[in-house]
């Protein structure tokens, strides 16, 4: 038999764009054609299943997927048990209640006693246990945020990010209670000769994501600034400083991260630092 990991991707929606991206500058190639439901890498041991996002974290439960890639909302409202081996950084946003616009919000006990619409009742549930709130929770699988207009329920709890589907729909936000973003999950029991691959995957995917936090600087500085400057982007290991052509000065090379430069470009400045670039990194390994 063939040595190849499974993993399981969102198939279209919110996830797949930045799954597959990721995926890709990972340098791992595979066919993507439309309605594909399985294809497999030429150049890595790894095959996809490209499903409903509901599905992934059971599949990998059950291993009929090793790896997933899924929102931590759908992960914790499944309740399977696997392993999370990485945050990936994409499909950010929260789950909130929201209620009608017009209403008045005195707090958490607005929701006793009411009806609140959701597709996630397990987390939604959790949390009006955990303020000691006894409300109706009403499961439904989608278009969450019309249910107050047609009198189905109250309130909500759905997925919120720019927060322009609750205006859409004359909904305010009115708690956050869960926080989530796009993660790498695993089956509990993979075998050995799958872990190396799966780690193999996290060498690729760490450098990947490094390359992205950070940034290649490239400066020009008077010789006496140089030493202060080396203080403020102290680099991987130390910058590369080369002469210029114009006798008294350098050019300072570093990496950082780019807060880091954000942080730091004033007092760099001030340090004497001029002709500044600021360059992207496609992957970077320490
Ligand atoms: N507006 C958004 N901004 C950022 N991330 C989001 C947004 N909406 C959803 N997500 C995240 O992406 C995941 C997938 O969302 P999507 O809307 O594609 O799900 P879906 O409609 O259930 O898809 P499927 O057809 O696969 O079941 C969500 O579980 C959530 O983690
Ligand atoms: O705060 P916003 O930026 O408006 O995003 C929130 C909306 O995004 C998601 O739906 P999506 O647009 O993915 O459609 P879907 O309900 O068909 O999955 C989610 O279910 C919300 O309805
Ligand atoms: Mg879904």
């Amino acid at each position: 038999m063939e040595k190849i990991i499974r993993i399981a991707v969102q198939k279209s929606g919110r996830l797949s764009d930045d799954s597959l991206s990721l995926i890709k500058e990972c340098g791992i190639k595979f066919y993507n054609g439309t309605g594909k439901l399985k294809s497999t890498s030429t150049n890595f041991p790894i095959e996809f299943l490209f499903l409903r996002d509901d599905d992934i974290p059971g599949y990998v439960a059950d291993g009929v997927a090793d790896l997933g890639i899924v929102g931590e909302n759908e992960l914790v409202e499944k309740d399977k048990d696997v392993q999370v081996l990485k945050k990936l950084g994409f499909s950010k946003c929260r789950l909130s209640l929201a209620i009608p616009k017009g209403q008045n919000y005195p707090g958490i006990e607005y929701f006793e006693g009411k009806n609140i619409a959701t597709s996630y009742p397990k987390i939604l549930g959790d949390y009006l246990k955990s303020q000691n709130i006894n409300a109706e929770i009403h499961e439904i699988s989608g278009s969450v945020e019309i249910a107050p207009s047609i009198g189905l329920a109250e309130g909500i709890c759905d997925i919120v990010s720019s927060g322009s589907t609750l205006m859409m729909n004359g909904l305010k936000e009115v708690e956050e209670i869960f926080k989530s973003e796009a993660v790498l999950i695993s089956n509990q029991e993979l075998e050995d000769w799958k872990k190396e691959i799966v780690e193999k995957l996290l060498f690729r995917m760490n450098a990947v994501q490094k390359g992205k936090s950070n940034k290649y600087v490239l400066l020009n500085a008077p010789n006496e600034s140089i030493e202060k400057i080396i203080s403020l982007i102290p680099g991987m290991r130390s910058p590369t400083i080369l002469p210029l052509a114009q006798e008294g000065w350098s050019s300072v090379h570093s990496v950082l991260s780019e807060d880091q430069f954000w942080e730091n470009i004033e007092e760099l400045r001030a340090a004497g630092a001029e002709g500044i670039l600021v360059i992207p990194i496609e992957k970077m390994v320490i």
